[in-house]
């Protein structure tokens, strides 16, 4: 098959039978699962690349024939009463859903040494990525199967598309902390593959250049998760357990769990087969537009336009300035988060036809304007959003714009670019995803009746952020908006400086007054209370705490003696004095200090 795809370079430099026999092997091997991990295998790959280097090579624009213009989508405003109702539905459905978190890249662009799921979502508590993933889930599981009389608690699948970078940490991470409170079997990890990587326009197969026998490999992007959940077979299982949905989520947005239970709302509402999560979006931000392209054959499609794509797209069909906010202040186009919902059953119907492969793209760096040989090899790529390219225009395909505050907040890029984006644009660094996470707490505190007190400016690692008291709870606490007002009563306040970090469900606050630094834990088991009425398992906690608090202090990201995880958020948390309660039976408590 390598040699009739024109591949015979790969055996010039081979040895005669009898030398090197174990690494002869060792290159079938790496052939052959090359072959069986590409739909369609490697034929097809060095097929389908020959086509897209080409177009590259021409100029040919992905988007050619298209025209863009601003799609409409639904528009949610956070606490109204669309929301609540949204979110109840959404809560309600979660029964009847899969969670799946692609994570197998490398975040490049943060450049931190080790997992990005194992990175503090916020450093009051110290929660990270994966424990509040899961922690929300398993959450989102039990507020579900309360709300479903007489039906019987199910365990909702939690799957993580992984890769050779992020496999063994991931699971390492799971499995040291006892998948944090989840069932190890509702979890599955699918690892995605590397692809091969090309040396010229006619799909050469590149060698590694310290071994021969090896073919250089590259990540093919977050798509590979669609023929990945093909081939494992959990589909057509989650069909046959009644499952409806599919909800995609990437590895860092510690406010994404803020947003999910509207936005499946919306899905199950609106009936759509494809729902994407959307934020405004300022200009440049490197976050995808979503867009209605219109072809010049009437064909239309709502689409994900990536964000290195928009500006040339927008330029080449007569917006000659491109990618640049309107009198919103904001893009015209959405900003895609990646959150994805699909509908099962349309979802297993396409990839049935397609074998998940999605449309991939080619981006080569060329050595110059002849544009016939790459600085370094390339490969093909595709990303999980381009999934409805390919679907017919019947499809229902959707979606839904939130507040930025409450829905994305992700960390992406390392303290040297963060303080190098546009006065105005979001940073995506460590700093400001810790600060929305507050932010966000404190915003919906605040609607629902508390007294919290205006944020300062600070500048940490060059940043200039809000900073809002701290305030964080665990996903069993609250999930939804009407969760959070059943829970806060009376007049209660919280000043500037404060802290404020809740652990228990069945915690409510009632006239509290807090200067400082409060730790509520609850350990009541929800099971032992499940019999007694809401009232008589109820944790009430009021009284006026002042102390002097947990401070931020700034630490340089240069300062190698701090922890990565500290250094690249520019602070770290000097806990000063604080009130720590942990009740483990019910009653009123008044806290005074
Ligand atoms: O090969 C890969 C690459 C990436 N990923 C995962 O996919 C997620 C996103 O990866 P990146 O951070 O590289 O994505 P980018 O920031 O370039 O853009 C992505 O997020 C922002 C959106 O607006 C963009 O439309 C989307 O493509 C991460 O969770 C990452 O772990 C994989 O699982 N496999
Ligand atoms: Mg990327």
């Amino acid at each position: 098959m390598l040699l009739e795809m024109g591949q015979s370079h790969l055996f010039e430099h081979w040895p005669e039978p009898g030398v090197d026999d174990e690494q002869k092997r060792a290159f079938f091997d790496q052939v052959a699962r090359l072959n069986s991990s590409y739909p369609g295998g490697l034929a097809s790959y060095i097929n389908t690349a020959r086509e897209l280097l080409a177009d590259s090579k021409a100029g040919k624009n992905p988007f050619d024939g298209f025209t863009p213009s601003v799609p409409s989508g639904e528009s949610l405003t956070f606490g109204d009463n669309s929301f609540v109702q949204f979110e109840e539905t959404g809560v309600r459905e979660m029964q009847n859903a899969a969670f799946v978190l692609v994570a197998g890249g490398l975040g490049e662009r943060l450049g931190y040494n080790g997992i990005k799921v194992a990175l503090p979502r916020e450093s009051s508590s110290g929660t990270c990525y994966l424990q509040h993933y899961i922690e929300s889930i398993l959450a989102l599981q039990d507020a579900s199967s309360r709300l479903v009389e007489g039906g019987s608690p199910k365990q909702i699948p939690f799957v993580i598309m992984t890769s050779d970078d992020t496999h063994a940490r991931t699971l390492e991470l799971l499995e040291s902390n006892s998948y944090f409170g989840m069932n190890p079997t509702q979890v599955k990890l699918l690892k995605q593959e590397k692809v091969a990587c090309l040396d010229d326009n006619v799909a050469r197969l590149a060698v590694d250049p310290r071994n021969k026998y090896v073919i250089q490999t590259k990540p093919h992007g977050h798509g590979d998760v669609h023929s990945l959940l093909y081939s494992s077979g959990l589909l057509n299982l989650w069909r046959h357990a009644g499952l409806r949905w599919v909800l995609f989520f990437q590895d860092t947005n510690g406010l994404l769990f803020k947003a999910i239970p509207a936005a499946l709302g919306v899905s199950a509402t609106k009936q759509y087969h494809v729902n994407s999560l959307a934020v405004p979006r300022k200009a440049k931000e490197a976050i995808g537009g979503i867009a209605k392209l219109t072809h010049a054959d009437g064909r239309t499609m709502v689409i994900n336009v990536e964000y290195n794509q928009l500006d040339p797209l927008l330029r080449a069909t007569g917006y000659p300035d491109g990618d640049v906010n309107c009198e919103t202040g904001y893009s015209p186009f959405p900003g895609n988060i990646n959150q994805l919902i699909l509908e099962l059953g349309p979802y297993i119907e396409e990839l049935t036809k397609t074998g998940g492969a999605i449309q991939e793209f080619v981006n080569p760096k060329y050595k110059d304007a002849s544009k016939t040989s790459f600085k370094s090899s390339t490969r093909l790529e595709c990303m999980m959003q381009d999934y409805p390219k390919t679907l017919p225009p019947t499809a229902r395909v959707g979606f839904t714009v939130m507040d930025i505050w409450l829905a994305y907040a992700p960390v992406k890029n390392n303290p040297e670019d963060a303080a190098k984006v546009p006065k105005g644009n979001p940073y995506h660094s460590a700093t400001s995803g810790e600060m929305a996470v507050y932010r966000a707490n404190s915003l919906i505190l605040k609607k629902a009746g508390v007294k919290v007190d205006d944020p300062v400016l600070q500048v940490f690692n060059g940043q200039e952020v809000e900073v809002w008291p701290h305030v964080t709870w665990k996903p069993k606490w609250a999930l939804t908006f009407a969760d959070v007002t059943s829970k806060v009563s009376g007049s209660c306040s919280i000043s500037q400086k404060s802290t404020l970090v809740v652990n228990g469900s069945n915690i409510f606050l009632e006239d509290l007054s807090l200067d400082g630094a409060l730790v509520i834990n609850s350990v009541i088991d929800a099971e032992v209370c499940s019999d007694l009425s809401e009232e008589l398992h109820m944790v009430k906690v009021g009284g006026s705490v002042q102390n002097k608090g947990w401070i931020l202090e700034n630490v340089d990201y240069k300062d190698t003696s701090a922890p990565e995880e500290v250094r690249i958020r520019g602070f770290r948390i000097n806990k000063v004095e604080q009130l720590e309660k942990t009740y483990n039976e019910p009653g009123n408590f008044c806290l005074k200090a």
